[in-house]
């Protein structure tokens, strides 16, 4: 299996999504790297205030990469951004990377620590990016390997403290009741053993001509 990337380094990334054989078909290591450096370019710009020169110099960089990569531009079914299942973030540079440690097809238990990229103001994550998160992680619970295809209805979020950028947070996320095509999902963030944030999500099954 090709190791994990994670954009900081170090944690261990149990994806959930491995389960799912017939979607690693996208897997592409060389891609999954782009998007990590992506992710690194986030990170930095979000923390820095360079010299004019040098913002100017690495605008011009930028627009250059990004001319390389624009003749390649496929629709929905063949992109492999958000496909990278055995990397964190899925190479979906939009996500904060949750590291995996424990997932029971029920519920999942992980660690994420939100960089400058996220930052809404005074040192607090950005609440759209908690919700983010929420809308993930219950979203990977209601589509475990086994189960079929859902979409969200509605995600309620609380925002109980303050939560901290640059410290290394738990997530947690599990299954309450499942009625019909209805998913009740809970979730949590916490700083050591204080909930920073909760989250209650509504998730249907969808039917066959919904997919
Ligand atoms: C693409 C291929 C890729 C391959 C790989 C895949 C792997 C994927 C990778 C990674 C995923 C990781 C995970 C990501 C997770 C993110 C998930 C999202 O963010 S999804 C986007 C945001 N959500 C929407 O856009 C939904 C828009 N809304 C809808 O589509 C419909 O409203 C839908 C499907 C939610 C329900 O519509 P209806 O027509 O099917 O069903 P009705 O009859 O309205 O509702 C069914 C039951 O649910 C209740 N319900 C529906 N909405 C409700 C609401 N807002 N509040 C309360 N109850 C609600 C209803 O009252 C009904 O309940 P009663 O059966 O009568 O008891």
């Amino acid at each position: 299996m090709t190791a994990p990337l994670d954009p900081r380094g170090g944690g261990v990334d149990l994806n959930i999504w491995l389960g799912r054989d017939a979607e690693t078909d996208h897997d592409d290591p060389a891609f999954a790297r782009l998007a990590g450096a992506l992710v690194r370019v986030q990170e930095v710009v979000s923390g820095a205030r360079p010299p004019p020169g040098l913002s100017t110099e690495a605008a011009t960089t930028l627009g250059r990469v990004a001319d390389q990569l624009e003749p390649y531009d496929v629709d929905e079914a063949a992109q492999v951004a958000g496909r990278q299942f055995r990397h964190f973030s899925r190479g979906q540079t939009l996500l904060p990377a949750v590291a995996v440690d424990t997932y029971d097809g029920q519920r999942v238990d992980g660690r994420v620590t939100f960089g400058r990229f996220y930052l809404g103001s005074n040192g607090a994550v950005h609440g759209g990016a908690i919700s983010l998160l929420f809308d993930d992680l219950l979203g990977q619970v209601a589509n475990g390997p086994d189960a079929p295809r859902a979409r969200t209805a509605y995600l309620h979020v609380n925002f109980h403290r303050i939560t901290p950028i640059g410290v290394e947070l738990s997530c947690h996320a599990g299954i309450r009741t499942v009625e019909g095509r209805k998913v009740h999902i809970d979730g949590e963030l916490c700083h050591g053993e204080e909930v920073v944030a909760s989250a209650e999500g509504l998730f249907v099954r969808l039917e066959a001509h919904q997919l």
